[in-house]
């Protein structure tokens, strides 16, 4: 595949990649470019990453950001994925915050089931994503959130998580992370947790002020956050969080058990929000 592309403007940077808007010569079509900073990987790592690309590319689901394909130009390797127009979920908590908003709890879960959905895609793919957060949760204009930056950030882990504890953005990591446990499905579970959490209380739950990387790790080994706002919320969502934000990997659900859920407390709510609109017209 040659660059069949025109690239137009930069639309963000991570630590090993640099991403622009473009759009196919022939369709039109939108993408996000990502243009691998190819310097910083070894021959082994390109490799693999070659082998992710193919099996993004296996992934078809409406929650999950689309991996078209990659291709090499002029000493530069790009990937070609699925353009979101409306930013990310953590952008979007960030203007709440900033408003002094609290999300609706239909919101919570309009948002909150489609991120399972993607979830669930994933791990029946047997791919774990590893690094679930709402930075890496995208939005469509047309309502939809779906899960990016998955799959690189398997070969990129290592290399992420150096630049990580530098910034200090460890807050979704799930307390196997940190020990001989190793990371797995229910690990992603667990961020999961930390993303609904998130979406509540506007803030991750781990992220205490001031704290150092020890006081962080303790925070999350032992499972202390702060609770949610009080009377705002479900008692089925307190449990749902406190649910995946267990310490023991086999007590969190399994995606599917967790899609389940989330699906049905977002039909309850969908169909209370027709109820009240049927009965007040708005
Ligand atoms: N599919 C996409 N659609 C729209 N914008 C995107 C898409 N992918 C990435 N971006 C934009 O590019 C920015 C950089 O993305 P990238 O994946 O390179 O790095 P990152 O995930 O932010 O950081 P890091 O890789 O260091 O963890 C994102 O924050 C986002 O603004």
């Amino acid at each position: 595949m040659t660059c069949n592309y025109k690239i137009s403007e930069k639309i963000g940077e991570g630590a090993f990649s640099e991403v622009f808007y473009a759009e196919h010569n022939a369709s039109n079509f939108p993408v996000a470019l990502k243009k691998l900073k190819i310097e910083s990987l070894s021959e082994d790592e390109m490799k693999s990453c070659l082998n992710e690309i193919l099996l993004l590319q296996k992934v078809n689901c409406e929650n999950v950001i689309c991996c078209f394909g990659g291709f090499k130009e002029s000493n530069n390797y790009y990937i070609s994925l699925e353009y979101a127009d409306a930013g990310d979920l953590e952008g979007l908590i960030t203007m709440n915050r900033q408003n002094g908003r609290l999300f609706s709890e239909r919101s919570i879960w309009f948002y909150f089931h489609q991120i399972c959905a993607g979830v669930k895609e994933l791990h029946a793919k047997r791919i774990l994503h590893r690094d679930l957060k709402p930075a890496n949760i995208f939005l469509t204009s047309k309502g939809k959130a779906k899960i990016g930056d998955l799959g690189l950030s398997r070969i990129f882990s290592l290399k992420t998580q150096f630049a990580k504890s530098i910034v200090g953005t460890e807050y979704y990591l799930a307390p196997e992370r940190n020990s001989q446990g190793g990371y797995h499905f229910k690990s992603d579970i667990w961020s999961l947790g930390c993303i609904l959490y998130e979406l509540c209380a506007l803030r991750s739950p781990f992220n205490g002020e001031q704290q150092n990387a020890y006081a962080l790790f303790k925070r999350i080994e032992t499972c202390q956050f702060p609770p949610i706002p009080a009377n705002c919320y479900s008692r089925q969502l307190k449990y749902f969080i406190s649910s995946c934000l267990t310490v023991k990997p086999a007590n969190r659900p399994n995606a599917e058990q967790a899609h389940l859920a989330a699906s049905l407390m977002n039909k309850k709510f969908e169909t209370l929000r027709l109820q009240y609109k049927k009965q007040f017209g708005k």
